[in-house]
């Protein structure tokens, strides 16, 4: 006979499922999510406005629910908590348990989830990490203005390798690090894996860690993006705050105008951009948002 401890394997902790059942027999409502996605960049959407937990309660929630197959899966995990001064606070946690400054997909999704649940009207505010954001719904759109963006000068165009190939690169901060990679030639999907983890994992060059972006111009006002995050450890299917970083880094090397699309392997976003001076934006970023589940977690998600 297997014991107690064994048969749970994977699952919940035995206090957890009691935790359940009592809300469960109470009639109490157990935890209400949201499944909603910006381009392919999905997120786990929880309201907790009336409770809060314990940052390292959210960065374990993150890690459980984030698992691709055995519980709901996700690249992050995004709470809406209050705010004093804005109509919410948001915070993401990556599906590693890491907390992020920011999050541009996640943040168009999260201004979803506020609007359609009545907790800010379409033209919200929210606060962040990195500071606080103006967002606007309108149906499945979803657009954020990110405020002011700055490029260090020795970061403007500077030539990197790696393992044999070349890049054109700029690093910003975008609320979050964001490395933009300009390669002569289209990399395949595992090169952009191996690259984007190698430069990532590199301190002497990127002490908080950096997501890594590879853009290629594909046409007039148009780039082509894919993504290693910082924190998923892997490609994800959109980012955008990379899209952002990416669109100004071609602004600069190669004087592409606003507005620019950025197509990422899970849909478009639309960077719209303005030059203050030599090396600083004001950058507003766009694109769809699909809810795609509204459910309840189980004992075991
Ligand atoms: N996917 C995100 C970025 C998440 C940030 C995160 N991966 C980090 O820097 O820790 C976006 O749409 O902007």
């Amino acid at each position: 006979m297997r014991n107690e401890t064994e048969s749970f394997g994977q699952s919940a902790p035995l206090e957890v499922k009691l935790e359940w059942k009592i809300k469960a027999l109470r009639g109490g409502t157990t935890m209400e999510f949201w499944k909603i996605n910006g381009n392919g960049n999905d997120f786990i959407t929880l309201d907790m406005l009336a409770a809060q937990k314990p940052a390292h309660e959210l960065a374990e929630l993150a890690r459980r629910l984030c698992r691709r197959r055995a519980s709901v899966g996700a690249d992050g995990l995004l709470i809406v908590e209050p705010s004093a001064g804005a109509h919410f606070r948001m915070r993401l946690f990556n599906a590693d348990g890491s907390e992020a400054e920011m999050c541009g997909n996640g943040a168009r999704c999260i201004a979803r989830f506020a609007y359609e649940r009545g907790v800010a009207p379409a033209e919200m505010t929210f606060e962040t990490l990195a500071g606080v954001m103006r967002a606007r719904v309108e149906g499945s759109f979803a657009e954020i203005d990110l405020g002011e963006q700055s490029f260090a000068p020795d970061w403007i165009d500077r030539p990197l390798t790696m393992d044999g190939a070349a890049f054109r690169s700029c690093f910003l901060w975008v609320g979050v690090p964001h490395l933009v990679l300009f390669a002569p030639e289209e990399l395949s999907r595992d090169d952009c894996r191996r690259i984007g983890r190698a430069f990532r994992a590199d301190a002497s060059l990127f002490p908080q860690g950096c997501n890594v972006n590879f853009a290629r111009p594909v046409g007039r006002g148009e780039l082509s993006a894919v993504t290693y995050e910082r924190g998923v450890e892997d490609l994800t299917d959109s980012c955008g705050t990379g899209s952002v970083a990416a669109a100004l880094s071609a602004g600069l090397l190669f004087g592409m105008d606003s507005p620019i699309e950025v197509h990422n392997p899970g849909g478009t976003n639309r960077v719209a951009f303005e030059r203050l001076d030599g090396t600083r934006f004001r950058t507003v970023l766009g694109g769809d948002t699909a809810v795609v589940a509204k459910g309840e977690l189980g004992p075991d998600a």
